[in-house]
């Protein structure tokens, strides 16, 4: 019986943070979705295809994106990409892009074949309702936009990338409005999925919470 868990919250809530360490302790396979999307929308980006481009158009460009998981690294057509995935602009094209029916089309695919026999962690923001409807364990993290812009101008100064905490406010207020309010797919918590607000919770006592909801419905060992 395989374990399935989804992890699934705005922006900065802490999901990668808390899903990495999860799957780590429980020996199990991890999948950061919201990586996917920002390949995706860098890719896009990059051809000159805009996210409101035709269905068709944009399928046609993704026949050409080979996206794999190795070893913890993710490779695009065969090259491993690094932090150019993680900035701030990277997050907004992820957002603009995913609204499109063929980007959400192509990545839910991939996902839900991702995600099959196995037991895994996987975070995004549509993990509980349309890639794995049948997890086991549903957690929706929250914590308030200042907190996590907070977080996310720490993260990115410790990177030695310094942007304004207001910026990076506003991204994230912003990216919030478009991932609940798009038509396909929207960051909903599942009706039965655990609310977590972690704004004034440690990593550690995320984790541990999410630890106790997994040993009621999983038989996983701790390591
Ligand atoms: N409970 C917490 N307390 C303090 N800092 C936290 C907490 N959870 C996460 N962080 C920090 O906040 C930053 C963002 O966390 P993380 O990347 O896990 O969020 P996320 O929900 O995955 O964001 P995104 O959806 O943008 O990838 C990281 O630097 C992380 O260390
Ligand atoms: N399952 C998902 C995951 C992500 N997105 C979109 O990508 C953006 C970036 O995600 P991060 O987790 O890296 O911040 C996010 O804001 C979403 O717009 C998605 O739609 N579905």
């Amino acid at each position: 019986m395989y374990c399935k868990i989804a992890i699934d919250g705005p922006a900065g809530s802490g999901k990668t943070t808390v899903a990495k360490e999860l799957a780590r302790r429980l020996n199990i396979d991890y999948l950061d979705t919201g990586a996917m999307y920002r390949i995706v929308g860098l890719y896009l980006k990059e051809s000159g295809i805009g996210p409101d481009a035709d269905e068709e158009e944009i399928q046609k460009k993704l026949e050409n994106l080979f996206i794999e998981y190795k070893d913890g690294n993710y490779l695009v057509n065969g090259k491993i990409v690094g932090d150019e995935i993680r900035t701030a602009e990277a997050g907004v094209y992820a957002s603009q892009y995913g609204a499109n029916p063929a980007v959400r089309n192509f990545l839910t695919n991939l996902q839900k074949e991702i995600c099959k026999n196995r037991s895994i962690v996987a975070e995004g923001r549509d993990i509980g309702t349309v890639v794995m409807p049948d997890a086991q364990v549903k957690i929706f993290l929250v914590a308030s936009p200042e907190v996590r812009a907070k977080r996310r101008y720490e993260e990115l100064k410790a990177k030695g990338k310094e942007i304004s905490f207001d910026i990076l406010l506003n991204q994230i207020i912003e990216r919030d409005k478009n991932d609940t309010s798009r038509e396909i797919a929207p960051l909903v918590k599942a009706p039965d999925a655990v609310e977590i607000d972690t704004s004034n919770m440690t990593i550690e006592e995320v984790i541990e919470e999410i630890l106790r909801i997994v040993k009621n419905k999983c038989r996983v060992i701790d390591n």
